[in-house]
């Protein structure tokens, strides 16, 4: 059955995106070969060679800090680097994007992390009029790192005030995200609680979503206690989780929180076992009181466009061509955009 789905043709919601993550290999190639003069770094080809995509968590956050961020380091790099990544989820027939981002300053182009938002902003709007005019409608959420210091939350924070203080004000910042690796400790969360709760409190109108229990040591109920206790609205990656804590999310939002489910980046990184049959995703797809919404996570490591999660949820999960679109059409129910453009998706989106 699944045979007869065109996956690229079928008009899909991309919720969890991580904009460094999502850049292809070749277009950090692109952006090399314009500083080949000017940098010491080597070919992002060789960095990362294309076909390689088993970088487990110990591998995959060193390239950011460590390269990714010293290459995409001025405003046309970012401008260059956001419209391919743009074009490449249309492409893959992608409708509705939830950009995610860690705001950061480029010290060297004399660029602040407000700038570096209104960048994306802009790079967003200038795709978005331009003609031919492109089905896909990009929002953006900003991310807090867990290894952040409440200073860098707090700033973070202010961006959000920035750019979305007001509901209806078509702003295209919708989100706070919670993200960096798992593996920083529980401890590092407790200073970052106030900043979640606050911004939940004074900005109710945007959304909130946490990566959540992506790693055994961020799995903890003590852990999982608290992030819960932000209020959030989505949960990224839902990996380790004791059944208490798996009760506690089914019973969450009256039963509507979303679950962001990454099976390509969680296989390749080794963060389940059991390849694509053991995925999770066979174990929420079951709960009816939760919103599964595939998501690539970071294809430019990982390779996997959207198109293929849901070719590999129908092999792995024997989905059919109803099955995969109504998946599919559930997610606009969990999106942080507003009415007008869940409007807008149930009339884009497929039902059969
Ligand atoms: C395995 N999955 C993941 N888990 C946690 N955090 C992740 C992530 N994938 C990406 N990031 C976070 O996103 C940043 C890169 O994009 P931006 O510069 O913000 O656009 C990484 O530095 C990391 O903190």
């Amino acid at each position: 059955m699944s045979n007869l789905i065109d996956f690229k043709a079928l008009p899909k919601i991309e919720l969890h995106a991580h904009l460094s993550g999502s850049i292809s290999r070749q277009t950090l190639h692109e952006v090399w070969l314009q500083k080949q003069s000017s940098t010491t770094l080597q070919d992002p080809l060789v960095v990362m060679p294309p076909g390689k995509h088993d970088y487990d968590l110990k591998t995959f956050f060193p390239l950011f800090s460590s390269y990714i961020y010293n290459l995409v380091n001025d405003a046309p790099s970012l401008r260059h680097t956001t419209l391919a990544v743009l074009k490449d989820f249309t492409a893959d027939g992608v409708v509705y994007l939830e950009l995610r981002t860690t705001p950061r300053v480029m010290p060297d182009a004399g660029i602040t992390a407000q700038d570096y938002i209104q960048i994306i902003l802009d790079t967003i709007n200038e795709f978005e009029t331009s003609t031919p005019l492109p089905t896909l409608r990009t929002n953006l959420i900003l991310s807090i790192d867990r290894r952040n210091s409440p200073a860098q939350a707090e700033s973070v924070i202010s961006l959000l005030r920035h750019f979305a203080s007001q509901p209806n004000t078509n702003s295209k910042v919708v989100g706070l995200d919670l993200c960096g690796d798992p593996s920083s400790p529980l401890n590092s969360l407790i200073p970052l609680t106030p900043y979640f709760l606050e911004a939940k409190k004074s900005l109710p109108h945007l959304g909130l979503t946490l990566h959540f229990a992506e790693a055994e040591c961020s799995g903890t109920d003590e852990e999982l206690d608290l992030l819960l206790s932000w209020g959030p609205d989505r949960l990224g990656h839902v990996i380790h989780l004791s059944d208490e804590i798996k009760n506690k999310v089914r019973k969450r939002r009256g039963g509507s929180m979303g679950l962001e489910l990454c099976l390509s980046c969680n296989v390749h990184a080794g963060m389940v076992t059991g390849g694509f049959e053991g995925h999770h995703f066979g174990e929420w797809y079951k709960v009816d009181e939760t919103i599964i919404v595939l998501s690539t996570d970071d294809v430019g490591v990982f390779g996997s466009p959207l198109s293929n999660e849901y070719a590999l949820v129908a092999k792995h999960f024997g989905l059919d061509r109803t099955e995969i679109c109504k998946l599919a059409r559930k997610g606009i129910n969990a999106i942080f955009g507003g009415e007008e453009e869940k409007e807008r998706l149930r009339r884009i989106m497929w039902t059969e």
